[in-house]
């Protein structure tokens, strides 16, 4: 086989339900993930070498030396199964670049199931999950894929059935917001409020949601601890999400730890017209619309 193709989904977060700061600079969480329908495709080519190149709206904002995520997981790969190995890793970029939709983790998870099967490693699932869990918190979950339940950093997940397809519209918004940053902010504006910090606990409204599929009441309980942070570090998020909600938005929340801005809408008619009022008010530059649950990292 001389090249292998992977397609792996963006991500939003429904809840996202941040404990206290760990001694290892984590924190403890509830992280419902959802994966949603933008993808980056990640093909690898046989190669001396490990060398990354990116395509795409976002490439000049994606570093191609060592620090890049899917090298850094072939890598891992290779020395996992024992060997040296080289692929060349081709990224189409669609997934924005520090938009808080897990793009990075994406590449790195397409990496590692693009890399297992052009060195004909034939690694099982859960070895490929457990060094995902060591490259980063977002990236078991693009490997998994449709709707789970993260604790721990993230990294540990129970795969949640959904009882139907979500429409979602995503205000993309210009630069990105380093995640460790946003967790930074959180710190902060708890200690400034001196409030106790719960021990997060899966809401069980939102899960009942989830397993009904019913838009509405997601909506209503679409949660994130990181929002404050964000909006803290990007005020102009706060118009955005108001606009969304103006528009008949059925929740409007931060992605992750943003700047990206997701809106649920009622369907797929709703989410194409949310996405074009958010555009032509000026409220977001680019809103694309998207569903969710979708497959995670998939050899094309
Ligand atoms: C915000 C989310 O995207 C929600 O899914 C994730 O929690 C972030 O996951 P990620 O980007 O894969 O993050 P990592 O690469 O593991 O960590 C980056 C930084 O985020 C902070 N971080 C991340 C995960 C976590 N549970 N607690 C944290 O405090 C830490 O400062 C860490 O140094
Ligand atoms: N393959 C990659 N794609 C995008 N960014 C990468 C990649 N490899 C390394 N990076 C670096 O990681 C940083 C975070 O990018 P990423 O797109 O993963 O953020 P994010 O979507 O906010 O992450 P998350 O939602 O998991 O917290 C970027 O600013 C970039 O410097």
């Amino acid at each position: 086989m001389s090249s292998v193709t992977v397609r792996v989904p963006a991500k939003v977060n429904v809840q996202l339900s941040v404990g206290p700061l760990r001694e290892d600079g984590y924190h403890d969480l509830v992280n419902v993930f959802h994966a949603v329908s933008i993808f980056d495709e990640v093909m690898a080519k046989e190669s001396e070498s490990i060398t990354v190149a990116v395509n795409g709206k976002w490439s000049d904002q994606v570093p191609i030396d060592d620090s890049n995520l899917a090298i850094r997981a072939a890598r891992a790969l290779a020395k996992h199964a024992g060997r040296t190995y080289g692929a060349d890793l081709i990224i189409q970029k669609s997934i924005p670049v520090a938009g808080g939709m897990a793009g990075g983790s994406a590449d790195a998870a397409g990496a590692l199931v693009a890399c297992n099967e052009l060195w004909g490693l034939g690694l099982p699932f859960e070895d490929l999950m457990e060094i995902a869990g060591d490259l980063g918190s977002d990236v078991p979950f693009s490997l998994l894929g449709g709707t789970a339940v993260g604790t721990g950093r993230g990294e540990q997940l129970s795969e949640l059935p959904t009882g139907g397809t979500f429409h979602w519209v995503f205000a993309l918004a210009n630069g990105g917001l380093s995640t460790a940053s946003v967790y930074a902010e959180c710190d902060r504006l708890r200690e400034v409020s001196a409030a106790h910090v719960p021990w997060p606990q899966l809401d069980d409204s939102l899960m009942e949601a989830l397993g009904t599929g019913d838009a509405y009441s997601l909506g209503a309980h679409l949660s994130n601890d990181l929002q404050e942070a964000a909006l803290n570090l990007r005020p102009e998020l706060a118009p955005t999400l108001d606009s969304g909600r103006q528009h008949g938005a059925l929740g409007a929340i931060v992605s992750g730890s943003g700047p990206t801005c997701a809106f649920l809408a009622i369907d797929a008619l709703h989410a194409r017209d949310l996405a074009q009022s958010l555009t032509a008010t000026g409220a977001a530059h680019t809103a694309v619309a998207a569903h969710g649950p979708v497959q995670g990292a998939t050899l094309i």
